[in-house]
């Protein structure tokens, strides 16, 4: 669907894309960087906007050097500032991009009904766009992006300025893009773990190369750990201690529960990561958790954040570093 070769874009001062090659395939994308990264830089080359300074690049087979118009016909963009006229309402904005696009009255005007109310801005519609919250806004943008109906959607950092429910429902809303309608996504954001639960495959840049390009299966591939979690009982008050001690004494690796603070967040403190060295820890587990006469909440395989795997990576570079020292 994208693909890049050795795609460099080089600024006066700064190198935003450094040889970068990548392969994206049809789904929803993520290409995640920090601040800086050369994530619209990227964008903007693959709409055809802005030449780069080396290498090539097609976007549903089309060159970016040479069919930049024919490329935006079939895909939509949403920028990651805010661009939107505040004295106009959503209708009348999306219709004009629907319009600008090449849509027919009519047709763009049904289009852009239709579109809204996917976004989930139907009521609001009539209102002036000046008056509208930033999840608001942000739907508008991405309403605008949809209306003439694209093979594809770049999305520039979609959830900017949304607080964490907003940022939920925007990457459900981008998840049904594809789902319901067929539309390949790349979207950009600086946070991995968002991307992790909507993304097909996810692409990191940082300084404008390539490090990991990989689908978010791949990613989040089973770890060796069982993630074990128990409720307490009369005669053992502190459940998840009592089991610690029990797994121990079995010959099992129990990691502190400190290890396990993604658990924890989601609300379940007493969690502990039970080492797998064969089918029968599953066994061991169980009796340990029957013979205290505890009841077991859950008992899974954990499965890799895509963030560790970069901490191990840097973890490991560290260390590389300070043994060359
Ligand atoms: N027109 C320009 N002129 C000079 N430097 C630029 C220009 N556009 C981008 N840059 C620089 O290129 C680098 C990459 O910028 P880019 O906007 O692509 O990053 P990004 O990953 O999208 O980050 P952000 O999320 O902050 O926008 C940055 O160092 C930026 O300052």
């Amino acid at each position: 669907m994208i693909a890049t070769e050795s795609l460099s874009k080089r600024f006066p001062r700064v190198t935003a894309l450094d040889r970068l090659s990548v392969d994206i395939t049809p789904g929803v994308t993520g290409l995640v960087g920090a601040n800086g990264a050369g994530k619209s830089t990227l964008i903007k080359i693959l709409l055809g906007l802005s030449p780069a300074t080396e290498g090539r690049a097609t976007v549903l087979g089309l060159d970016v050097a040479t069919e930049g118009g024919a490329i935006r016909e079939r895909v939509g963009y949403m920028p990651e500032h805010d661009c939107l006229p505040p004295d106009v309402s959503a209708t009348e904005f999306v219709v004009h991009m629907a319009r600008m696009s090449g849509l027919p009255a009519t047709a763009a005007r049904e289009r852009t009904a239709d579109t809204l109310r996917h976004v989930g801005l139907y009521e609001e519609r009539y209102r002036p766009i000046g008056g509208y919250s930033t999840g608001m806004k942000q739907r508008v943008k991405l309403a605008q992006a949809l209306v003439h109906d694209p093979q594809l959607v770049l999305l520039d950092e979609p959830t900017n300025g949304l607080d964490p429910v907003g940022r939920d429902e925007m990457l459900a809303l981008i998840r049904r893009v594809h789902t319901d309608f067929g539309i390949s996504v790349l979207v950009t954001s600086h946070l991995l773990g968002e991307l992790e639960r909507t993304c097909d495959q996810v692409v990191v840049i940082d300084g404008g190369k390539l490090l990991r390009s990989s689908s978010t299966a791949e990613f989040t591939q089973a770890t060796g750990s069982l993630a074990v979690e128990v409720t307490d009982s009369d005669a053992c008050p502190d459940g998840t201690a009592a089991l610690i001690k029990a797994l121990a004494a079995a010959g099992l690796t129990v990691q502190p529960v400190g290890r396990a603070a993604e658990f924890a967040a989601a609300g379940s403190g007493h969690v502990v990561l039970v080492d797998v060295i064969g089918d029968d820890t599953y066994d061991t587990v169980r009796d340990a958790v029957t013979d205290l006469g505890l009841g077991l909440v859950r008992m899974e395989q954990r499965r890799h954040r895509i963030a560790e795997v970069f901490q191990t990576a840097d973890s490991a570079h560290e260390r590389g570093s300070s043994d060359a020292a």
